[in-house]
């Protein structure tokens, strides 16, 4: 029972022991299953350790290594056996060591911890790289190792700093734009897109060179900004063949491309100049052509502190900005060649081309502005208007540049009779003014009219004459004399013409009175441009008598006027209006037509000896084609050359022009005579008579009405008829009113006479009854 019992037992336990056996064999078997699946974890993570982008490391407490995955060991560039045992410190550029042992010391505190270190390579060249360490632990919990993942970020920084460039490249370009579309001129331009480039570009250097054409094809550098601008200002460059254009610009602009140095250092291109840029820190450097419409107009250089600055895109970038700047330049000269134009024309408008004064519209401008100061101040000013006395005979004596050449000088006197702040213009012709700002009153604008007359007391120096001329000023002053531009400036003219009309040569200030006289002067105007068309003018002849025989031996024409609104007007008064408006020529030529119409039809009647005398104004000697005028109307009305005298002041023929005298000879050679009109008044002399081919002086009849005066005038009568018939003149004496007279005339031998003693000018139709009467009446006195 025992044995059994034991036997039991036993089997129990034999069952027991098989059983555990059974587990210890599924255990082993497990075990087996799970070494073989730990093996191959183990593998695949090794494999994935070593395969994995990243480089893994782990680190003893001295920094060495105790292993590392084939990625780290490939990015330090050594086989991986040689490292373990190895410190990590000695593959740590030297600017990250303290970096690193901190970071290390850090983990073995038991911390985790990232950093950024530089790495270096086995052949001494350096990577940026992110640290990622974590502690790793014994069984006890102290920090044996440190594990750590190294990436590399050299890829992640390019492409950042790629990105950064073009932003940077982006934000130069909108700078540039922005400089392009507000710069005021190429030189400003230059320097700020190269400050622009410096600054935002961070680069170390930009400048800009123009092209030149002619010797040597130099490049001229016109701006330069950046640290070391001495560089490219010490630089001989050209675009030429030569040494001086195989540089990077010369290059640039010949082949109109781009040209990058990438390296400076190992640039053969920079040849001696490499190690000049080196030791100021410039690595890499493009030269950019500026092209614009087929041109290459400079080039745009720049310089980077890194080497392999220039990629492809960064060069695309910058190329772009050097075509926006050759555009812009471009635009600039563009903009510049139609300011330039738009000046010229703004001065063709506002200025006299001949003597650079402001003209009539700058004038007109200036004074109102003139005006609405002097009211907003509650001031004067004063408006002066210059004509220049006799300038026609002047300009008929020097030519048309002598007559400019004066206008010149004149212009430049009358500047200097007044301040920097006052204005003189040129309103055309001889017509000067002058606006005097901020005047009180007349005594204050007298002293500068004073100045202004004074400065033409001297003679212009004219084409090595000296030329004598003088000036009429006449005034008006705001705001008494007129409280508008257009008042002013009638005012001053009126004033003007009352200077010319008193002697010339004076001042005078505008005063109602002489307003009323111009309205009375334009009325008259008015009414004779009609009296033309509306058959009012007619002429009256007055005899003229051979003093010794008392025969009628000629007629002076003499026109009239009769308006039915303003009655008889007096030649005195509308002649010298129709001269000043030029209605002299047409009118001056009816006259010479009706007349000798009127006088031919009694040299048919039977007095064919009858001379005619026409008076003839000085704009109608002057005309060119004067000859040509009298010649046909002689022909058209088909009068005897012989017996035509033309009547002509002094003034009109003694300047002695060789025109003048030319057409004065030409005369002559007709056979028509010629009369020195009013003669005494004017300021020849009678010297001056020789050179002129006249037939007769008229003396003026001023000097028979004084005749009595003590103050000589018969005496000079008696001078004037013997000097004539020295020179073999006929005189003839007009306005003979008395007996007195002819006895006087008669004694000196005058030849003719001409006055109301005998007969006033007569209408036509009243004269055949005084010719009838072969003699006039002489006095009895006379007759003995
Ligand atoms: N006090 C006085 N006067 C006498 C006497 N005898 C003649 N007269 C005036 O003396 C002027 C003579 O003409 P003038 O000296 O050529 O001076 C002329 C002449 O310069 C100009 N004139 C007249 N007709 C013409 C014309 O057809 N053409 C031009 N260009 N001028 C003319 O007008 C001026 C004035 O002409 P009128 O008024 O007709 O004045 C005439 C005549 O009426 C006299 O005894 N006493």
């Amino acid at each position: 029972m025992q044995y059994r019992h034991q036997e039991a037992h036993q089997q129990a336990l034999r069952h027991e022991l098989e059983l555990h056996r059974e587990e210890l064999q599924a255990q082993n078997d497990n075990l087996l299953l799970f070494q073989q699946e730990l093996a191959l974890s183990q593998r695949s993570y090794q494999e994935l350790f070593d395969s994995a982008p990243i480089g893994y490391f782990s680190l003893d407490p001295q920094a060495c290594v105790v292993e590392l995955n084939l990625t780290a060991a490939r990015l330090l560039g050594r086989p991986r056996d040689l490292f373990p045992g190895r410190s990590l410190l000695s593959h740590v550029h030297p600017l990250s060591r303290t970096a690193v042992t901190e970071h290390l010391r850090q983990v073995f505190s038991g911390l985790e911890g990232a950093a950024q270190v530089r790495m270096l390579r086995h052949d001494e060249t350096s990577f940026e790289a992110h640290f990622q360490s974590s502690p790793e632990r014994d069984g006890a919990g102290r920090v044996v190792r440190c594990r750590t993942a190294m990436l590399d970020l050299s890829e992640r920084l390019l492409q950042e700093r790629a990105l950064e460039r073009t932003s940077r490249a982006y934000q130069v370009q909108a700078a540039c734009n922005h400089a392009l579309l507000h710069t005021g001129g190429e030189e400003s331009l230059f320097a700020e897109i190269c400050r622009i480039i410096v600054e935002k570009g961070e680069f170390a250097l930009a400048w800009v060179g123009l092209v030149e054409e002619g010797a040597g094809q130099p490049i001229r550098p016109v701006a330069v900004h950046g640290e070391h601008a001495d560089f490219v200002r010490g630089l001989n460059l050209s675009w030429g063949e030569r040494r001086s254009g195989q540089g990077p610009s010369g290059r640039a602009v010949r082949l109109r491309q781009p040209v990058v140095c990438g390296h400076i250092a190992d640039d053969p291109v920079f040849g001696s100049l490499r190690r000049e840029a080196a030791r100021r820190g410039l690595c890499s450097c493009i030269s950019l052509p500026l092209l614009a419409e087929g041109r290459c107009l400079g080039v745009l250089g720049i310089y980077a502190r890194e080497v392999g600055v220039f990629d492809a895109d960064e060069e695309q970038l910058l190329m772009e900005l050097a075509n926006q700047l050759a555009f812009g330049l471009l635009a600039l000269r563009t903009r510049a060649a139609h300011g330039a134009a738009l000046e010229q024309v703004q001065k063709l408008a506002y200025f006299d081309a001949l003597t650079g004064l402001p003209n009539r519209s700058m004038f007109l401008e200036r004074l109102e502005q003139a005006l609405a100061l002097a009211r907003r101040e509650d001031r004067s000013m004063g408006l002066l208007f210059l004509d220049l006395d006799r300038f026609k005979d002047i300009n008929d004596t020097l030519g048309h540049e002598g007559g400019d050449e004066l206008l010149k000088a004149v212009a430049a006197r009358l500047r200097g009779c007044v301040r920097q702040s006052d204005t003189v213009a040129r309103l055309g012709g001889d017509e000067f003014v002058i606006i005097l700002h901020s005047v009180h009153d007349q005594s204050q604008v007298e002293p500068v009219a004073k100045k202004v007359l004074d400065s033409f007391s001297q003679p212009f120096l004219i084409n090595g004459r000296e030329v004598y001329s003088s000036t009429s000023i006449g005034i008006a002053l705001h705001p008494s004399d007129g409280a508008d531009v257009d008042t002013l400036i009638r005012h001053a003219d009126a004033a003007m013409y009352t200077a010319k009309a008193e002697g010339r040569q004076i001042y005078r200030f505008f005063s109602p009175e002489m307003n009323r006289r111009i309205q009375a002067k334009l009325l008259l105007e008015q009414h004779l441009r009609l009296a033309w068309t509306r058959g009012e003018i007619s002429l009256h002849y007055q005899p003229q008598l051979d003093l010794k025989t008392g025969a009628v031996v000629g007629v002076e024409a003499l026109v009239r006027w009769h308006s039915p609104v303003l009655g008889a007007v007096d030649p005195e008064r509308f002649i010298p209006l129709a001269e000043e408006t030029g209605m002299i020529l047409p009118l001056g030529e009816w006259v010479l037509r009706q007349a000798c119409r009127q006088v031919g039809s009694w040299h048919r009647a039977g007095y064919s000896g009858l001379r005619l005398a026409v008076n003839i104004a000085a704009r109608q000697f002057r005309q060119p084609d004067f000859i040509d005028r009298v010649d046909a109307i002689l022909a058209e009305t088909e009068f005897d050359h012989t017996r035509l005298v033309l009547e002509m002041t002094e003034s009109t023929v003694m300047e002695e022009t060789e025109e003048a005298i030319m057409t004065l000879t030409d005369l002559k050679v007709r056979g028509i005579g010629l009369s020195l009109d009013d003669f005494g008044t004017g300021y020849s002399s009678l010297n001056h008579l020789r050179s002129f081919p006249i037939d007769q002086i008229k003396i003026d009849r001023s000097f028979l009405s004084d005749l009595q005066s003590p103050f000589g005038q018969a005496a000079i009568i008696e001078a004037m008829i013997a000097m004539a018939h020295s020179l073999g003149l006929r005189v003839i004496a007009e306005g003979v009113e008395d007996k007195a007279q002819v006895d006087f005339l008669m004694a000196r031998h005058c030849d003719e006479v001409q006055g109301f003693f005998w007969a006033h000018p007569l209408k036509a139709e009243d004269l055949p009854a005084l010719l009838r009467a072969d003699y006039l009446p002489f006095p009895e006195t006379a007759l003995h």
